[in-house]
């Protein structure tokens, strides 16, 4: 069994983590963790998410900062739920080379996904301080980087809107039937989960309403276009629904591209992959919340060559704990999906 742990085990994708570990039988859910001043430490996940109650009863830990390297030595698997911030600080004791037995760690912060420090500070607001670490992190997009994910020890798991954008327009940039002269653009709606568990005005019940926000500025619009390998214009919004993302993306495509140029390229992305699903409909938020799937369907205008490609996953999930889950079983060798699907 891969003794694992989750900090920032309270949030929301720490929750889903703890649930996807505990179920998985070649994973042990063996601790969580919360901040060392946390106001939630000493209670069970049970007490906090109480779909959990009498099911994981686990006791949330506050960590001890100072020790974070005996931590690392303690277990095979770490999961870091936490904010950027948290991340980044603790990355270096939990990865220090005066470490006899690493854990692997899974990051899904932001914190070591843009390689270019000056980029990562105008979008996250502070410095990056490990550039060793920055370097050696392996971008973990699970239907992508398989070979990377097996070998890395760091592993940055992707934002959920850059993982529903690029589920969609990977296959089409790797098979040139985009026409870059025009910017791809990302119109995406997500859930007010999406924002975190910690009380905040602007995700509050009363206040939100659909509404676009961060327009050309938001920090995911330089990790899409890092890991696409092409710009493109994204606008995230808030919807007033608790989870899930709808991301509807128009391509010019390349001259001359076919209907059937595109579903070739969809076909050989993902023909064998049980996680990312081609529907014969436009998908809607309902129909991948609460599971590991990214639902795709698209629709070419052979008149003028937009194509339109729609993308939806749970954002908790695939947008986060279900690809970081993908990740730990291609890290330790299981199927990608193990755990996730039957
Ligand atoms: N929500 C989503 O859809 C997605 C989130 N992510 C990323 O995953 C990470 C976790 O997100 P999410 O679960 O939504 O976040 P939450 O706010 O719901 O949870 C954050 C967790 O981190 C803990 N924590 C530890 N250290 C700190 C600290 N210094 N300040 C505040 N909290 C701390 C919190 O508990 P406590 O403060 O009690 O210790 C809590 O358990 C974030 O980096 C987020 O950007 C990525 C993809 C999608
Ligand atoms: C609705 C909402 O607020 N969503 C978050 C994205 C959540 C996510 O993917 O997290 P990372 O911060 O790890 O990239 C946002 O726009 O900041």
């Amino acid at each position: 069994m891969i003794k694992t742990c989750i900090i920032g085990a309270s949030g929301y994708t720490g929750a889903e983590l703890a649930a996807l570990v505990h179920g998985h039988d070649q994973f042990e859910l063996a601790a969580l963790f919360v901040s060392a001043n946390s106001a939630d430490a000493g209670k069970s996940l049970g007490d906090i998410h109480p779909q959990f109650f009498n099911r994981i009863e686990l006791p949330l830990q506050p960590i001890d900062e100072a020790n974070l390297c005996a931590l690392a030595e303690s277990f095979d698997l770490i999961f870091l739920a936490t904010p950027h911030e948290a991340s980044h600080k603790w990355m270096k004791q939990l990865c220090s080379e005066k470490s006899a037995n690493k854990a692997v760690i899974m990051d899904l912060s932001g914190a070591f996904r843009i390689k270019d420090k000056h980029k990562f500070a105008e979008y996250y607001g502070f410095e990056h301080h490990a550039d060793k670490l920055l370097a050696a992190a392996v971008y973990g997009l699970a239907d992508w980087h398989q070979e990377q994910i097996k070998n890395a020890d760091l592993i940055a798991i992707p934002g959920c809107y850059p993982t529903a954008s690029l589920t969609a327009l990977k296959p089409l940039q790797q098979n040139a039937l985009i026409d870059t002269a025009h910017f791809p653009i990302i119109n995406a709606v997500s859930g007010v989960t999406g924002a975190g568990r910690k009380a905040a005005l602007n995700s509050s019940f009363s206040e939100v309403s659909l509404q676009a926000y961060s327009v050309l500025g938001h920090r995911h619009q330089p990790e899409i276009i890092d890991y696409l390998g092409t710009d493109v214009i994204f606008t995230p919004h808030l919807g007033n629904f608790k989870r899930g993302i709808l991301a509807t993306i128009t391509v010019k495509t390349s001259a001359n591209v076919t209907e059937r140029q595109i579903t070739e390229a969809y076909q050989q992305a993902y023909q064998d992959n049980p996680i990312v699903r081609f529907r014969n409909s436009w998908p809607k938020i309902d129909d991948v919340v609460g599971t590991p799937y990214c639902d795709l369907f698209w629709k070419l205008d052979n008149k003028t060559g937009y194509l339109v490609v729609t993308s939806a996953i749970d954002n908790l999930l695939k947008g986060a704990a279900s690809q970081a889950m993908q990740c730990a079983n291609l890290r330790f060798g299981f199927e990608t999906h193990a755990g996730l699907v039957n």
